[in-house]
């Protein structure tokens, strides 16, 4: 769809198709439906982001403990959204070796401790071993850094997930 149809969707159909552009949050969604119409894909785009970064702290956290593990119990028992499987699928997630499964398990499972909710990253930006490498490092992170880390990456989880449902502004030809 276009952005004027996006314009034109009843809330029910809005927070039924933008509900899960951040992932398993359609408040998000039922929050900006309010600021329509959108001039163009920029502007939703930037009501998302707006909304996440005015989130407190906890927020913040809330939105990051939706989002399933990477090559996690979900992907295992077949229970990632739509979204997230394709999303981890094409990033290699679904086709680690054992070896490489209990590697990512250990290395979640001692991030979600160290900081309270899951490592997250936008897989399709990413392969098996970028995603590998930076979870490694970003345990390294204080607790502050990494949640705008994290944060930052479920923007572009959300960006690629809208481009997927709207398509992009018209290019004005001069
Ligand atoms: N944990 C995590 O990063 N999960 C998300 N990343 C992504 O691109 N899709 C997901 O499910």
């Amino acid at each position: 769809m276009d952005i004027s149809s996006a314009n034109s969707l009843s809330y029910e159909d809005f927070v039924d198709t933008f509900g899960n552009v951040v992932e398993k949050n359609p408040l998000v969604a039922a929050a900006i439906w309010s600021h329509r119409p959108f001039a163009n894909l920029s502007e939703l785009e930037a009501r998302i982001v707006e909304f996440i970064d005015k989130l407190p702290e906890s927020g913040k956290e809330g939105i990051l403990r939706c989002h399933p593990d990477l090559a996690g119990r979900d992907l295992q028992r077949g229970t990632l959204t739509r979204d997230s499987q394709d999303e981890q699928s094409q990033a290699g997630m679904a086709s680690l070796t054992p070896e490489e499964t209990a590697r990512m398990y250990r290395l979640n499972t001692e991030y979600k401790r160290r900081f309270g909710f899951p490592f997250i990253i936008c897989a399709k930006m990413n392969n098996k071993a970028a995603i590998l490498r930076k979870l490694s490092e970003r345990s390294g992170n204080d607790l502050a850094k990494e949640r705008e880390c994290a944060i930052d990456e479920v923007k572009k989880i959300s960006s690629l997930r809208l481009r997927n449902l709207v398509l992009p502004d018209t290019q004005h030809k001069l």
